[in-house]
């Protein structure tokens, strides 16, 4: 579904991709995992076209994605921070993504799960963090795409929301989706997860599932795996 070659990025002198080469296949939800700073988000801008890597190529569903921006109508992304036009009601915003996007978009089943009704006239600027960040959850779900790329979705959200949130990315999995997602919430990305890609001074450290992770690492416990991971980069 996405495949990667040889990805390279830097940003002035600092390297962040070294040559990521990376194949998702159809189906599944992949946790993109790695240190602060190590190219999470980069990689993901990469894949939707708004980084533009130095050197390498992605394809979505084998077609190389620099050659044509229409690939991007299949993605679903949930950026890390929205910059939502903070004068907008929510309403409106829902309704400017929908005419923007130009496609079917079905969210009165989302607004009522996260109980958004109360702030479906108030403007963006009064709401709380876990508020927007429910509103970028919905702007997100609310279209089918194949593929929905989820940069750290839980931020802000209370036990309830994460909840909701969890069994909405689940119910997107079953439909066939291909779900990228990153997170540092460890207990979200080992209840959700199907597999592990780490990235590590630039590279794909590690991509496998659970079990393979507590093999490599010898840590039965998840969140320690992890760690065991993240303590290389300071081997
Ligand atoms: N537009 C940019 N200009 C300059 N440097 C950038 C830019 N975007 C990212 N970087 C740098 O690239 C590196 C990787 O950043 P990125 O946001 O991809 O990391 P991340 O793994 O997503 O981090 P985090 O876990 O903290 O969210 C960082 O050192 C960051 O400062």
């Amino acid at each position: 579904m996405i495949k990667i070659d040889n990805l390279h990025k830097k940003f002035g002198k600092n390297e962040v991709l070294k040559g990521v080469d990376l194949n998702i296949p159809e189906k599944g939800i992949f946790a993109v995992l790695g240190p602060n700073g190590s190219g999470k988000t980069t990689l993901i801008k990469s894949i939707l076209g708004m980084v533009v890597p130095d050197k390498g190529k992605i394809f979505i569903k084998g077609k190389e994605t620099q050659q044509n921006g229409a690939y991007r109508s299949d993605i679903d992304y949930l950026p890390q921070i929205a910059n939502f036009p903070n004068n907008l009601g929510v309403k409106e915003l829902i309704k400017m993504i929908k005419d923007l996007r130009g496609v079917n978009a079905d969210y009165d089943e989302l607004i009522k799960v996260f109980k958004l009704e109360p702030f479906l006239n108030k403007k963006l600027n009064n709401l709380s963090g876990g508020t927007k960040q429910k509103v970028n959850i919905v702007l997100t779900f609310m279209f089918d795409s194949q593929i929905v790329i989820l940069d750290e979705p839980t931020t802000g959200l209370d036990p309830v929301a994460l909840i909701h949130l969890k069994n909405l990315i689940k119910k997107e999995k079953e439909k066939g989706k291909t779900i990228l997602v990153t997170s540092h919430i460890m207990s979200f990305v080992e209840e959700i997860s199907d597999e592990i890609v780490f990235i590590l001074e630039g590279k794909i450290y590690f991509k496998g599932n659970l079990q393979e992770l507590r093999e490599k690492t010898g840590e039965a416990d998840f969140e320690h795996a992890i760690a065991n991971l993240l303590m290389k980069d300071h081997a």
